[in-house]
């Protein structure tokens, strides 16, 4: 198969905001209350989408869902029109109203695992929609991104869209989830990193169970599969997912050293399975965990270019760390497997623990899988421009969190919801 890997980004929806909702992501809880900028968070966004297709790689986007999502706080016992149930609820617990408002489904690394044709039993590309059940504002994603999912990739012949696993087993998606591979359209193996939680410590927010549900959703094949624990030293010092640490494309895996429980027997598990495979493991003593976490040097995007070559996706929060600017700069090129290396901004979504790579999902297909997509998710240069001029004219400046719950700042995010609706066209 010829495999071409096309990326989905979230696009950061109008109600981004800090909140700090997210326990065991330093970021998060260390610009809780911070004013947010959702339109320059947005387009930092868009840039990133733009470079990638400037370099000769499909791109597409998934929608942010409605915020805040009506129906969980119609669940919770509020109701009435919508500003009667917003009102209640902000009135009530404003830390319950900012769960139901965050824009968390920005980062589509977490909205499914998705395993590639060449890997799976019955030949097409299977994708398990992720629960994201540890988190009360995440466990919201689930059900729309189903739907736009199910939507983006509904033709059977190509796609197997499957819901997520029952929330009692935590599943975060493809942030948890490595494929390596001689090439896209190659078979692979497939790495699934879980974690568990040290008494008193951050919790680990994939479950193994869940992993091992996915693998046998997708079909694989056991030969070629490994389930592999996160070191508890990694999950506390803020690698809430593996791809915090972590990152693979194609037959290159960027690890830090101190990323799975057992790195030794994984690392030679993997040289033994696909003895191709070029492992750049970064020392602790070159980039300590807290360098590479505030850094996010390993949520950096690998790309395989058009020419062959490989880049590397950082983002600019790299350059302002001296040991890892100084391991970047040695490392790549040269010699090495990844060729250069591209520095983007995404300052405003790094700001909640979110970095390049955790706003993408990499979906590996053909040409034929490309073209049977729903072309409103694919970005073309005239769409990409259509939606940069959206979230200009719609999204908010600036969102003070301590003012979330007013009406005006949660109406204006309606009529930015209304304006991509049409542009995208049907009801989604
Ligand atoms: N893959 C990156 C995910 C980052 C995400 N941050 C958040 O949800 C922060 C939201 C807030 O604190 O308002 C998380 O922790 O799951």
């Amino acid at each position: 198969m010829d495999g071409i890997e096309i990326n989905f980004d979230g696009l950061i929806g109008p109600s981004h905001n800090y909140a700090g909702l997210s326990l065991g992501n330093v970021a998060s809880a260390r610009n809780a209350g911070a004013v947010s900028r959702p339109r320059a968070a947005a387009l930092q966004g868009l840039a990133k989408m733009r470079r990638l297709m400037e370099l000769g790689l499909p791109q597409g986007f998934l929608p942010p869902p409605r915020r805040p999502h009506l129906p969980t706080l119609h669940r919770l016992g509020f109701g009435g029109t919508a500003a009667d149930t917003c009102a209640a609820a902000w009135r009530a617990d404003p830390g319950l109203f900012a769960r139901a408002a965050s824009a968390s489904a920005m980062w589509t690394a977490n909205a499914a695992t998705v395993s590639p044709a060449p890997d799976t039993a019955d030949g097409r590309c299977h994708l398990t929609v992720a629960n994201l059940a540890t988190m009360a504002h995440r466990s919201l994603e689930a059900e729309d991104t189903l739907r736009v999912i199910a939507r983006v990739f509904g033709m059977q012949r190509h796609f197997a869209v499957h819901p997520p696993v029952p929330a009692s087993y935590g599943d975060e998606g493809a942030a948890n989830h490595m494929r390596l591979t001689a090439g896209h359209g190659a078979p692979g193996i497939e790495l699934f990193v879980y974690g568990e939680a040290r008494p008193g410590g951050f919790p680990a927010r994939q479950d193994r169970r869940a992993s091992e549900a996915v693998a046998r959703l997708h079909g694989l094949d056991p030969a070629r599969t490994l389930f592999i624990a996160q070191s508890r030293a990694a999950i506390d010092a803020g690698a809430f997912h593996n791809d915090v640490v972590a990152v693979a494309n194609e037959r290159v895996l960027l690890v830090h050293e101190q990323a799975f429980a057992d790195q030794p027997a994984v690392l030679a598990e993997i040289a033994r399975l696909m003895p191709e495979a070029v492992i750049l493991e970064v020392p602790a003593a070159e980039v300590s965990l807290a360098d590479a976490i505030g850094s996010y040097l390993f949520n950096s995007q690998i790309v395989t270019l058009p020419t062959g070559a490989m880049a590397l996706i950082v983002p600019a929060e790299t350059q302002d760390t001296p040991a890892v600017r100084d391991w970047l700069a040695r490392s790549i090129g040269g010699s090495g497997p990844i060729d250069r290396l591209e520095v983007i901004d995404v300052r405003e979504s790094m700001r909640n623990g979110g970095g390049p790579a955790c706003l993408r999902l990499r979906v590996v297909t053909d040409a034929v899988g490309l073209a049977a997509l729903d072309p409103a998710f694919v970005l073309t240069e005239h769409r990409w421009s259509q939606l940069h001029r959206l979230v200009e004219t719609y999204w908010p400046e600036a969102i003070d969190p301590a003012e979330l719950g007013h009406a005006d700042v949660w109406q204006a995010w309606g009529a930015a919801y209304d304006a991509l609706d049409a542009w995208i066209g049907a009801p989604r």
